[in-house]
């Protein structure tokens, strides 16, 4: 050792361009890499040391980034330590000998390791990590030498390794560290380079050309953590899958059972799926089990059942971490994800997903309206996340200081911990932890760092590995090598490598040890040192951790300070209110809540595609299961509620244009709006909604019922129901036409004699009804029939209240504001108001169907009248034969579109006409009464206003066929 060639990072390794001034960001021009020939070979002499010892002090082994122990070996006599030379801030020197010159015979030892005397550098060291990324010396990666070093190349400063390629005779390690980690070294099975084992040629332009790491921090500044071996990356930092297990879908089933043949509907609701918690679990100490588990996916719920049975509760899934995890959302598009959790004590538990919720079955579905639901829904899918981990030690005070300074020692000498040490730099690897206890009551938890390099805060050395676990600690100690040359200055390297890692780490109270006091370099500049620490206001103190001599002041005055950190700690932590581990699953419960009123409608314009997005409506799309033809109704109905509908038309949504709702649905929820539905009653299995990848087409957008597979132009899609539907209009109107005669002659005599008002006022009220109902159902026959009877109806009134005497024209007043504006107002308003979609046409089809109830059963009054005088001279038979028709119309028209709001009250007036016709016959040849009792007006009116479906008309007795008679 005491021979070994010259260190090559002795040299100070820094960009060319920060030369003089501390490394900086530098502008590496990085010749695109050649690819070493190197000719691989495995070694059959087994797999080296390469323990992953956590927290038992890992052991060195070969990897690039570490400047093998001659980086810090040069003799002091031959190379004069001068800082004011290079004016630069330097770390220590060790005090083993170094040898200066490249002209250094290899040992012998160099040789059996390949060293070749021809090739005049050889250094190989190379990783093979995860990445498959091959770490290796660039040539032409320029370094600055620092002349202060006793480096005087003969040129600018600039210096080259040289690599041996073809002369290499190397023997050759392959060793795996881990699974995936290939660690190929050249050189010794000693975990560390020796520096005899590099060797570098100046050339005359004084370059130094090297295989380096070519993205490495002292280019361009930029941190990569690649070139360490992929056990101290997975240390204390882990990349991580979570899901929450889906909800189980609900299922449609019907209960059939011996003696309840229609028990209804009885698919149970799918289960919840397994949430996804996160918690500390204090015997462990490192993040290394997540190299090998990257996974964690928690059970998806049991589906339903019949019978009611919802299905099982998915499996949880539970992550354990290390005390002093970080957990954060995984980098997104560059940006480091925000800190979701901070987990420091043992036990603690946080839901961190929840699952999915369970998709409810047809059982769920049933309602007054819909008795036998066939529609189920699937199950909420589970969250997902990839989550970056962070270990941070959990320790009470942290041991800095440069390499080989006796940190390792230290912790030995005033704990039970055992770390390894050795007289090399960079012998820990990974923390160490060990506790000191200076009394029962009084512990606190020491670790001990690895070595502090200058540059360390841009990643050089171990860097940012183990910077951060400091910044955890609450006290550091500040380990100083009093055996190297200018401890001062290491002091001051390593203050300022916390500093511009963080100035917070540089805050934080710290006590200064300056250690190996037994030997005797150490001892003779302890004055100075001390003098030139009390000088800024330090206190040192000095030890020698070796013989355990100086060790117990050091752990009091830790102690002490960091019993005052504590203090203040408590107290400016009683301000923070307890804190919510589940807050990340309270977050996207509240996201799932959200409702499905919000969403965004955003227009692409170049394919005539309008996206509808919201979390609400993802999430309804998602729970969707399209195989139920229900559901596309429901879809349907969900969109009007909610509003998409209106706000797409309100945005100028055009007859075939795309409507996508949910980006992530698009598969399933593509509609295409269409002005004429072409037949939605006629589609009832889902491969008539689904076309090619599952997209959906025709979904009518304009339509706001249930009914609404009725538009406007209905009569292209049911030809008998259009036919039947103008039949009724023309027998309709003929009959409304009736009483054209009273009127002529009301308006010859200018009297309305003995006719009475209320069979117009009745007629009147019941189009308006009817027009209400067919604006609902856009049905166009039953518009136009109605709008006709009124302005008709509403002429006859008219005409009634000019030629009507004032009592009963005020009594015709009333009666229209009581029924034509106050009854039908409100009825309109009431279903206006507090009724929806197919419900408002539900409720208003009854009104109008009762209503016409009512008026087919007035007439029955004139059956009776002529049962009594057993006489047909009053009975307006060509009328009830006209309604008879009309009502037949009707019947079929409601029939053949299933519109029972129609139908049914036609029944009744069908029948009655028939009854009307038949005892018309019977009565026809009777004698005739010749008490002629005369035929009130109230039994001609209320003949008057049997209603057909779409119009009611009303004639006065005499107006009809008896008319001759008269
Ligand atoms: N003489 C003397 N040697 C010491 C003392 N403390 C540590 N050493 C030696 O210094 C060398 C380095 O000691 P470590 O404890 O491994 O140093 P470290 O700071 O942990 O080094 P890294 O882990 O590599 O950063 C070992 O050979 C120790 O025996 C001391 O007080 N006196
Ligand atoms: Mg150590």
């Amino acid at each position: 050792m005491a021979t070994a060639a010259f260190a090559l990072s002795s040299l100070r390794f820094r960009p060319l361009s920060a030369a003089g001034a501390r490394p900086k960001a530098g502008s590496p021009k990085r010749p695109s890499r050649p690819k070493p020939n190197l000719k691989s070979r495995k070694v059959s002499g087994g797999p080296p040391s390469y323990r992953s010892s956590s927290g038992g002090g890992g052991e060195a082994t070969t990897y690039t980034r570490l400047p093998p122990k001659g980086d810090f070996s040069l003799d002091p006599s031959v190379v004069p330590f001068s800082s004011a030379t290079s004016g630069e801030i330097r770390l220590r020197e060790s005090p083993v000998p170094a040898l200066n010159s490249s002209k250094e015979k290899p040992s012998d030892r160099h040789r059996s390791r390949g060293y070749d005397k021809k090739a005049k550098g050889s250094f190989f060291v190379e990783v093979i990590e995860d990445e498959d990324e091959l770490l290796t010396f660039e040539p032409d990666g320029k370094f600055s030498l620092d002349p202060s070093l006793g480096f005087h190349p003969r040129g600018s400063g600039e210096f080259r390794v040289q690599q041996d390629i073809e002369g290499s005779d190397d023997e050759f390690l392959e060793f795996e560290s881990d699974e995936d980690e290939v660690i190929v070294g050249y050189g010794s099975t000693h975990p560390e380079v020796e520096a005899s084992d590099l060797d570098l040629e100046f050339e005359s332009d004084g370059e130094l050309e090297g295989y380096l790491d070519g993205d490495n921090e002292f280019g361009n500044g930029e941190v990569k953590e690649k070139g360490v071996p992929a056990i101290m990356r997975c240390f204390d930092s882990a990349k991580i899958y979570v899901k929450a297990g889906n909800g189980g879908n609900g299922v449609v089933a019907f209960r059939r059972e011996k003696f309840v043949p229609f028990g209804g509907p009885s698919g149970g609701d799918g289960g919840k799926g397994g949430d996804v918690y996160v918690e500390v679990d204090g015997a462990m100490n490192s993040l290394l089990p997540f190299r090998k588990n990257v996974h964690f996916r928690a059970g998806r719920g049991g589906h339903g059942q019949g019978r009611k049975q919802a299905g099982a509760k998915g499996e949880d899934v539970v992550v354990k971490v290390a005390p002093g995890t970080v957990i954060r959302e995984a980098f997104k598009g560059g940006m480091q994800g925000e800190v979701l959790l901070e987990l420091m004590h043992p036990g603690q538990r946080a839901l961190l997903l929840p699952g999915g919720r369970g998709g409810r079955g047809n059982a769920s579905f049933k309602s007054g309206t819909n008795k036998v639901p066939k529609i189920a829904e699937n199950g909420e899918e589970g969250a997902e996340m990839w989550l970056d981990l962070e270990l941070k030690l959990v320790a009470d005070v942290g041991i800095v200081g440069a390499p080989n300074a006796g940190k390792s020692t230290l912790l030995s000498a005033i704990s039970a911990a055992q770390p390894t040490i050795a007289n090399y730099p960079f012998t820990t690897l990974l923390p160490n932890l060990g506790v000191v206890s200076l009394d029962f009551d009084a512990t606190m938890v020491v670790a001990d760092l690895p070595g502090l390099l200058e540059g360390a805060h841009r990643g050089f050395g171990l860097g940012h590995e183990f910077l951060r676990h400091a910044e955890r600690c609450s006290v550091l100690v500040h380990v100083v090598d009093g055996s190297g040359l200018q401890p001062e200055y290491e002091f001051d390297a390593v203050r300022l490598e916390l500093e511009l890692f963080s100035p917070g780490l540089a805050e934080k109270p710290y006590i200064v040890v300056y250690n190996k006091m037994d030997l005797p370099e150490a001892y003779e500049s302890w004055d100075s040192f001390k003098e030139h620490l009390q000088a800024r206001g330090i206190q040192p103190f000095c030890s020698s951790a070796i013989n355990r001599q100086g060790t117990h002041d050091i752990v009091v005055a830790a102690y002490e300070l960091l019993r005052e950190e504590r203090k203040s700690k408590r107290e400016s932590e009683e301000w923070t209110g307890p804190l919510n581990l589940n807050h990340v699953a309270d977050t996207i419960q509240k996201q799932r809540s959200s409702s499905m009123n919000e969403f965004e409608i955003f227009y692409d314009s170049s394919s005539n595609t309008w996206h509808v997005d919201g979390a609400g409506l993802r999430r309804f799309v998602q729970m969707t299961n399209w195989q139920y033809s229900e559901s596309l109704r429901r879809f349907q109905h969900v969109l009007d509620a909610c509003g998409v509908n209106k706000s797409l038309i309100k945005r100028g949504i055009k007859e075939g244009d795309t409507v996508i709702i949910s980006e992530r649905a698009v598969s399933n929820a593509i509609c295409s709006l269409e002005n004429e539905d072409p037949a939605a009653d006629t589609l009832t299995e889902p491969s008539d909604y689904l076309t090619d990848s599952d997209s959906w087409i025709m979904l009518p957008l304009v339509q706001e019922q249930e009914k609404g597979s009725k538009m406007l132009v209905i009569t292209i899609e049911n030809p008998l129901a259009t036919a039947a539907g103008l039949a009724g209009n023309i027998l309709s109107f003929l009959v409304v036409l009736a009483p054209m005669p009273t009127f002529y002659k009301i308006y010859k005599k200018k009297s309305t004699e003995e006719f009475g008002s209320v069979p117009y006022m009745v007629g009147l009220f019941s189009a308006m009804m009817w027009i209400y109902y067919g604006a609902l159902t856009m049905d166009f026959l039953l518009l136009s029939i109605n709008v006709g009877a009124s302005l008709i109806e509403t002429a006859y009134l008219i005409l009634f209240l000019i030629y009507a005497p004032a009592k009963p024209r005020a009594f015709t007043l009333k009666l229209v504001s009581l029924f034509n504006v106050g009854a039908y107002g409100s009825v309109v308003l009431f279903t206006m108001l507090f009724l929806r979609g197919g419900q408002r046409t539900n409720i208003a089809g009854w009104i109008c169907a009762s209503f016409a109830f009512s008026c087919f059963v007035a007439p029955l009054s004139i059956i009776k009248q002529v049962i009594r005088t057993k006489s047909v001279e009053y009975m307006p038979i060509s009328l009830s034969f006209f309604l008879t028709v009309s009502a037949i119309a009707w019947l079929s028209y409601g029939l053949l579109l299933g519109d029972l709001h129609v139908a049914l009250p036609n029944v009744v007036g069908f029948l009655f006409g028939v009854a009307q016709i038949i005892i018309y016959l019977v009565y026809k040849n009777a004698k005739k009464d010749d008490t002629k009792t005369k035929l009130g007006n109230q039994a001609a009116e209320a003949m008057a206003t049997a209603v057909t479906s779409g119009s009611d008309i009303e004639l006065p007795e005499k107006l009809s066929t008896p008319q001759a008679e008269v």
